[in-house]
């Protein structure tokens, strides 16, 4: 299989500030990759390089072999980590909304998503917790037919039995012809779901590799290899 990403030593800066250094990655058609870091790493940064919503200031990124732009925002599904629905709506107008805007929404896939996550039609976007909120918008996401999902700290707000419905949710919903991104420091919670993970520090991958193997070779989790690389 070829790669979906390529992304060719990519810095940014914020004023003085170095987020991103010299960074190089590819991600391959049909693989789940996690991108662990703390925080301040330069997670979002990336991500938001990827979806259009920040100009890197050197290198290249190619998702499907095109530039970030029109094309590549019609296959590619993001969550964003903050809300972005608004406060008069109710979980019917957030879909209906999203399918008017996504010709690849598939309604039927979301419907039985929100049955799977005990979420209501006709329960007010206002009357939602935090985690209710974050499950509404992996749903969105999800039930795009995209051929790149990017996930950005999908399970920061639950509580541990939503984090599992929420990985089910996720591993069952994946088509396995897509790609799929998903940033995380909550790595015991989300590493059966990776392939593929890249270790961020500084701006910087650190560490990266097949899943499996690197718990082969140092005979660790991924979540303890995570501790022990960033404890010092
Ligand atoms: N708009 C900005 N202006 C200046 N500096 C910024 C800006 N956004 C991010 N940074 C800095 O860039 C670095 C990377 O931030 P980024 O948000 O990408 O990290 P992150 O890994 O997503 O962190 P978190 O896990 O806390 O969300 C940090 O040092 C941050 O302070």
């Amino acid at each position: 299989m070829g790669n979906l990403v390529e992304i060719k030593r990519i810095s940014k800066n914020y004023f003085n500030k170095k987020a991103l250094d010299n960074l190089s990655l590819n991600i391959e058609e049909g693989k789940v990759l996690g991108i662990l870091g703390p925080n301040g790493s330069g997670k979002t940064t990336l991500i938001k390089i990827m979806t259009g919503l920040l100009r890197q200031s050197s290198g290249e990124l190619l998702i499907d072999g095109h530039k970030v732009g029109v094309y590549t925002k019609s296959i590619v599904s993001y969550l964003p980590d903050r809300n972005f629905l608004y406060n008069w709506m109710i979980i019917k107008d957030a879909l209906n909304f999203y399918s008017d805007f996504y010709y690849d929404f598939d309604e039927k896939r979301a419907e039985e998503l929100l049955h799977f996550m005990q979420l209501e039609k006709n329960m007010k976007i206002t009357s939602l917790s935090k985690g209710m909120m974050e499950k509404l918008n992996l749903i969105l996401v999800l039930s795009r037919k995209a051929k790149l999902y990017i996930l950005d700290e999908p399970i920061a707000g639950v509580d541990p039995v939503a984090r599992d419905q929420i990985l089910d949710a996720i591993i069952k919903n994946y088509d396995s012809n897509s790609s799929m991104i998903v940033t995380t420091h909550l790595v015991r919670d989300m590493e059966s779901l990776f392939d593929d993970v890249a270790f961020l520090k500084d701006g910087k991958i650190i560490l990266e590799g097949n899943a499996e193997s690197l718990r082969e070779e140092k005979n660790k989790s991924i979540d303890e290899i995570y501790k022990e690389v960033f404890s010092n």
